[in-house]
C-alpha cells in the first residue's frame, strides 16, 4: 500500500481519539473467557490490527461482529472450537500468544501462530512459554507454531525479570481461569492493562493489585458477560498533537485520555508550548508556541507514566522543529531508528543522527518531498507528517502500517482538510 502525500497541507478542525489498539486487542482476547456475550463500547472498529484479531476469533468459531456506527465490538465464544490455525493463515499481529487461555478452556489443547506485530528490535516470547508453564501446561515449540496443552490452568507463582507489557496481560488472563490463587510478581500496570483488569473483574475474575507491581488472581472457573469502554488511545492523542504543532494546524483533540499521559505532555510543555484543555479536549494551535521556537529538549523512553516507546518518533519529529539540537534516548528498543534513518530523506542528513538507542536532531533544517518506505507503524505514521511538513509530494510505501494503529486515518485526515492517496501496492 502507498500513500501519496502532497505538503504543506494545514489541517484544520476536530478530531476524536478512538479507542486504543493496545487496549481493545487485548480486551478481545479476554472475551474468550466466557461463553456469554461481551460487548465493547469506544471500539477502534476500522483497526486493521483488530479486524486480523477479530478473523482469528471466527476462524475459531467465535462470533465476533462490530457496529462501526456504534463503535461497538460484541465477542460470543460460546460457539467457538479449537484450533484453527494453520500455516496458511496469515495474522500479522503481536498478541497471538493472547488467544492461548481461551483455546486452552475449551479442549485443553492451544495452537496459535508464533507473535508477529512491529520489527523494531529483538521481541522475544520466552517469558510467555514461562507463564503457561508456571501454571501448569506444557509448550512445544512447533516450526510454524507455538502449542500449549493443558488440563485447564493450575495456579501457580509468576515473577517477572524485567517489566513486560505482553507477560503481565499474558498471566492476567491465564490466571483468572486457573485453580487456585495466582501470584504475579514485578507486574507491569499500565493504563490499557488496568482496562484488562477491569474488564476481568467485570466478566467476575477476582483480581487483587497490591502497590505497583505485585498481583494476586484467585481463578474462578466459570466468568461471565460484560460490557465495557474500551480507554481512549494515548498513542493516538500525541500523535495528533505533534500533527498540529509540526504542521502549523489548528486542532480540537476530543476524548484525550489526560491522566493517562501527563508525564508526555508535561515535556511537550516544557518544549514550551502552551496547551489549552478542558476535561477531555485539547486545543492545539500556532500560537500554542510561546517563543519564536519550540525549544530543544533532551529525553529517554522508558516505561508508563513516562514517554512509552511506541511514543518515540513523534519526540523525534518535535525534535524537528526545535530551535536547536534535541537528544532522544530508548534503551527498550535501541533498534527503533530505521523510520529516523528514512525522515532523513526528508531533511538532509545533516538533521538527524541515528545510532542505537539514541536520536540526535538539529531542529528547522528545510524538508524536501521525497520517496520513503515505512519501517514500522508509528515509523509509518511519523512519515506521514514529515512528508505533510516537507515541500513537494512525497511517496510512500508499505502505508499499511500506519494503519495497523490508527483507527480510520484517512477519514479522520480528510476531517482535518487533509488529503492523502493511499493505493494497493504490492508491498
Ligand atoms: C515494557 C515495554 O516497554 N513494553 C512495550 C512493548 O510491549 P510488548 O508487550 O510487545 O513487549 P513486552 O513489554 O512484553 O517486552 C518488553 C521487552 O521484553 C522482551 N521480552 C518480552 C516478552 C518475552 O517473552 N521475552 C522477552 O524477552 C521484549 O523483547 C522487549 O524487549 O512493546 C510495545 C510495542 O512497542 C509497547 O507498546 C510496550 O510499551
Ligand atoms: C509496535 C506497536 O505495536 P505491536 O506491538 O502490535 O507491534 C505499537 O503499537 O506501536
Amino acid at each position: 500500500m502507498t500513500a501519496t502525500v502532497r505538503g504543506g497541507q494545514v489541517p484544520t478542525g476536530s478530531v476524536r481519539v478512538s479507542g486504543a489498539k493496545n487496549s481493545a486487542t487485548r480486551l478481545i482476547a479476554a472475551a474468550l473467557l466466557t461463553d456469554e456475550p461481551v460487548v465493547l463500547g469506544n471500539a477502534p472498529t476500522e483497526l486493521v490490527d483488530l479486524n486480523h484479531k477479530l478473523r482469528f476469533l471466527r476462524g475459531m468459531g467465535a462470533v465476533a461482529e462490530r457496529d462501526s456506527e456504534r463503535e461497538t465490538v460484541t465477542i460470543d465464544a460460546s460457539g467457538m472450537e479449537t484450533s484453527p490455525f494453520t500455516e496458511e493463515q496469515d495474522y500479522p499481529i503481536r498478541t497471538t500468544y493472547l488467544l492461548v487461555a481461551g483455546q486452552l478452556r475449551k479442549t485443553g489443547f492451544a495452537r496459535i501462530p508464533y507473535p508477529g506485530g512491529c520489527k523494531i528490535g529483538s521481541r522475544g516470547y520466552d517469558l510467555h512459554v514461562m507463564v503457561w508453564r508456571a501454571l501448569g501446561c506444557e509448550v512445544e515449540e512447533k516450526p510454524d507454531a507455538i502449542e500449549v496443552r493443558g488440563n485447564g490452568f493450575k495456579a501457580g507463582r509468576i515473577a517477572f525479570p524485567i517489566s513486560t507489557v505482553g507477560g503481565t496481560e499474558n498471566a492476567l488472563i491465564c490466571a483468572s481461569v486457573a485453580n487456585g490463587t495466582t501470584e504475579i510478581v514485578n507486574a507491569y500496570i499500565t493504563p490499557e492493562i488496568e482496562d484488562l483488569i477491569e474488564l476481568l473483574t467485570r466478566m467476575g475474575a477476582r483480581i487483587e493489585v497490591f502497590g505497583n507491581s505485585l498481583v494476586k488472581v484467585e481463578g474462578v472457573p466459570e466468568l461471565s458477560g460484560a460490557r465495557m469502554d474500551v480507554m481512549p488511545d494515548r498513542i493516538e492523542a500525541i500523535t495528533w498533537v505533534v500533527v498540529a504543532l509540526m504542521l502549523g494546524g489548528t486542532i480540537q483533540i476530543d476524548n484525550v485520555p489526560f491522566s493517562e499521559m501527563e508525564v508526555p505532555l508535561l515535556h511537550i510543555e516544557k518544549m514550551g508550548v502552551d496547551l489549552f484543555r478542558n476535561s477531555n479536549s485539547l486545543w492545539v494551535h500556532p500560537g500554542c508556541i510561546t517563543g519564536r521556537a519550540v525549544q530543544p529538549f533532551e529525553l529517554a523512553c522508558g516505561t508508563h507514566p513516562g514517554i512509552i516507546s511506541d511514543m518515540q518518533s513523534f519526540y523525534t519529529l518535535m525534535g524537528l522543529i526545535a530551535d536547536g539540537t534535541s537528544r532522544i534516548f530508548d534503551y527498550r528498543y535501541p533498534e527503533r531508528i530505521a523510520y529516523a534513518r528514512e525522515l532523513t530523506k526528508l531533511t538532509g542528513i545533516d538533521a538527524i543522527e541515528a545510532e542505537p538507542g539514541r536520536i540526535v536532531t538539529h531542529g528547522r533544517a528545510p524538508m524536501k518531498a521525497a520517496e520513503l518506505t515505512s519501517t514500522d507503524l508509528r515509523g509509518s505514521m511519523s512519515l506521514l507528517i514529515g512528508a505533510l511538513a516537507a515541500e513537494g509530494t512525497s511517496t510512500i510505501g508499505a502505508f499499511q502500517m500506519a494503519l495497523r494503529g490508527y483507527d480510520g486515518l484517512p477519514r479522520k485526515l480528510a476531517k482535518l482538510g487533509v488529503e492523502i492517496d493511499i493505493r494497493e501496492t504490492a508491498d
